[in-house]
């Protein structure tokens, strides 16, 4: 059982993702409780929502104050202040160690009959639930970056996941404003599992000499409708996060997902894309 009448919303990780999740939460109305592991990653995680909820106020694209969303959410370090949440999103970051400690954690502090959701991009939802008591109850909701932004979410089905629990995490997901579909827990699931070789391919194509790199990201937006070609959208997302994830689905899925060597190199430069100010391309 899950219950489904769901007023306050706990958010576990305050980074990128988790203060975006908390941001949209707040902003369709729930009460919500982003809660980090120190003070100071809570007030990034509070930097950024005010950040983006001016940009999108000052674009008419909020619906509401800012001051009043913000309101709505109470930043904390403290585990316990999850007690009395409807759901709970992890988005802690991605590592399948610390990610079973947080459900460990979550399990011995939420109610029963609460969904436990993962932000996971490409680690197995059966995994992270694996030593749970109530694994059933926990489902992948993989929201994409910049959430404020981004319409889609994916909900990954684990192998104890229960149909409620799936189906309440469509339901907040569409109450959230955003478009599901959904995804078996394999590796990389949908959109991990095709962008990445992508990705990849992208990387080789440019370290083989094929064309420039501003040919090859415009080959694939022009040619192929994309928003942003490969090498664009690897400095977007990040080199780290690329090589990590592609890393995990090497290892599950075997050589066709071998990480380019030119994204190993680059990681281990330290020009991880536009969040150092240099990737495949500089950033001011
Ligand atoms: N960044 C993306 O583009 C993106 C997109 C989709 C999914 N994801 C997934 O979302 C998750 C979070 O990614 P991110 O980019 O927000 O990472 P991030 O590094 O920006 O944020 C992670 C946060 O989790 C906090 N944290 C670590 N352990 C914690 C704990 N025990 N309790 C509470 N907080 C803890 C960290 O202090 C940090 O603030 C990952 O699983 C990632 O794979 C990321």
């Amino acid at each position: 059982m899950v219950r489904d009448r769901i007023d306050r919303i706990g958010v576990v990780g305050a980074g990128t993702m988790g203060s975006g999740i908390a941001q949209v939460a707040a902003t369709h109305g729930y009460d919500v409780v982003m809660r980090d592991v120190e003070p100071e990653f809570v007030e990034d995680g509070f930097d950024a929502i005010e950040g983006s909820l001016e940009r999108l106020a000052s674009r008419d694209d909020l619906d509401g104050q800012p001051e009043a969303v913000r309101e709505r959410i109470e930043g904390t370090t403290v585990l316990d202040d999850l007690d009395d949440c409807d759901l709970v999103v992890e988005a802690v970051l991605e590592d399948l160690d610390v990610k079973r400690d947080v459900f460990a954690d979550l399990e011995a502090v939420c109610a029963d009959d609460v969904l436990l959701a993962t932000n996971t991009s490409t680690l197995s939802i059966t995994s992270i639930a694996s030593d749970l008591e109530r694994p059933e109850r926990v489902v992948g909701l993989h929201f994409m970056n910049p959430v404020a932004i981004m319409e889609g979410v994916e909900v990954v089905v684990g192998e104890k996941t229960t149909d409620e629990a799936t189906a309440l995490a469509h339901r907040i997901a569409d109450d959230l404003g955003k478009t599901t579909w959904e995804a078996d827990d394999k590796p990389g699931f949908v959109t991990n599992r095709i962008l990445m070789p992508w990705i990849n391919e992208g990387i080789r194509a440019y370290d083989e000499g094929v064309a420039t790199r501003e040919d090859i990201d415009a080959g694939m937006e022009l040619g192929t409708n994309v928003p942003m070609g490969p090498l664009r959208l690897a400095d977007h997302i990040g080199l780290d996060v690329c090589l990590h994830a592609s890393e995990t689905l090497h290892e599950e899925l075997g050589d066709r997902y071998k990480p380019a060597y030119l994204l190993k190199r680059k990681v281990a430069a330290g020009d991880l894309g536009k969040k150092t100010g240099r990737g495949f391309y500089d950033y001011e």
